[in-house]
């Protein structure tokens, strides 16, 4: 299990998390919505380790990880991928992948990941030879999941995997996220702005509002609470309210 205990981050001067507290268990879809500039990304830049923890506690399995590097956090089994894929352009789709795995001293002798992965990703078996920058949005974003699932997570954060594909290679990667969670044991921390396809695909869910927990539940108990849905799922945005007596704010 990921636990953050009432954690606090935020840049220089600036508190965006303020007791943030949440869990992923392994196998496990959870969604993180809220509004623009919520301090979504800010939690998981906390909870990867590349932000540093301010207050609070982050562990892993019961094993504290607040202060541990981010490196060390992925070798631990916590991955990040983060917003805008990051793909190494120049190299292969074959070589993005082999780095993932070795920049983690996975073993040569370990598995090849690329069958697993191949059945996933149809793209990684086509396309292995391509040099990641020459590919589309969507199939670099399948290279980036494929590359962060080589390290072998137990558990992967998706920082707004769906920014900038098109409808239709949104459905796509909410379809691919679906057969990772039906064929690999790891428990995905997904935030995003597609709201309505999140909480279709989550188990359950956590609203953020100015860097609080604001709401949590199953994701079906959070789609139909009627401030999500004024404020995420229908056309008005009038903002969750931990007053709101509707919406349950159980962890
Ligand atoms: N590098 C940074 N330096 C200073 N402030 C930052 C930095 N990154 C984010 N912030 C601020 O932290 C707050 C939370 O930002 P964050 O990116 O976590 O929000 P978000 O919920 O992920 O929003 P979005 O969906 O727009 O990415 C915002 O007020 C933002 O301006």
């Amino acid at each position: 299990m990921l636990e953050a205990h009432e954690i606090a981050s935020g840049y220089g001067p600036v508190s965006v998390l303020h007791k943030v507290s949440m869990r992923l268990a392994q196998e496990e879809v959870v969604a993180v919505v809220g509004a623009n500039g919520a301090g979504k990304s800010t939690l998981v830049r906390t909870l990867s380790g590349l932000l540093p923890l301010r207050a609070g506690r982050i562990t892993l399995d019961d094993a504290s990880i607040g202060s541990a590097s981010a490196h060390s956090r992925a070798k631990q089994g916590l991955i990040m991928v983060p917003e805008g894929r990051k793909l190494f352009a120049g190299l292969t789709v074959r070589e993005n992948i082999d780095l993932g795995r070795s920049a983690l001293g996975r073993r040569r002798s370990d598995p090849d990941p690329m069958e697993v992965l191949g059945e996933i990703f149809p793209i990684i078996a086509e396309r292995e030879n391509q040099r990641a920058g020459l590919l589309s949005g969507g199939e670099q974003q399948q290279v980036a999941l494929a590359r962060a699932l080589a390290g072998r997570p137990r558990y992967l954060l998706l920082d707004e995997p769906s920014l900038g594909l098109s409808p239709a290679l949104t459905t796509q990667l909410f379809e691919t996220i679906a057969k990772i969670r039906e064929n690999l044991p790891v428990g995905i921390l997904l935030v995003e702005q597609m709201v309505d396809r999140a909480l279709e695909l989550a188990d359950r869910a956590y609203v953020i509002e100015r860097g609080r927990v604001v709401m949590s539940g199953t994701a079906t108990e959070v789609a139909q609470s009627s401030a999500v849905q004024r404020a995420y799922l229908g056309d008005t945005s009038t903002p969750v309210s931990p007053a709101d007596p509707a919406d349950p704010a159980t962890p």
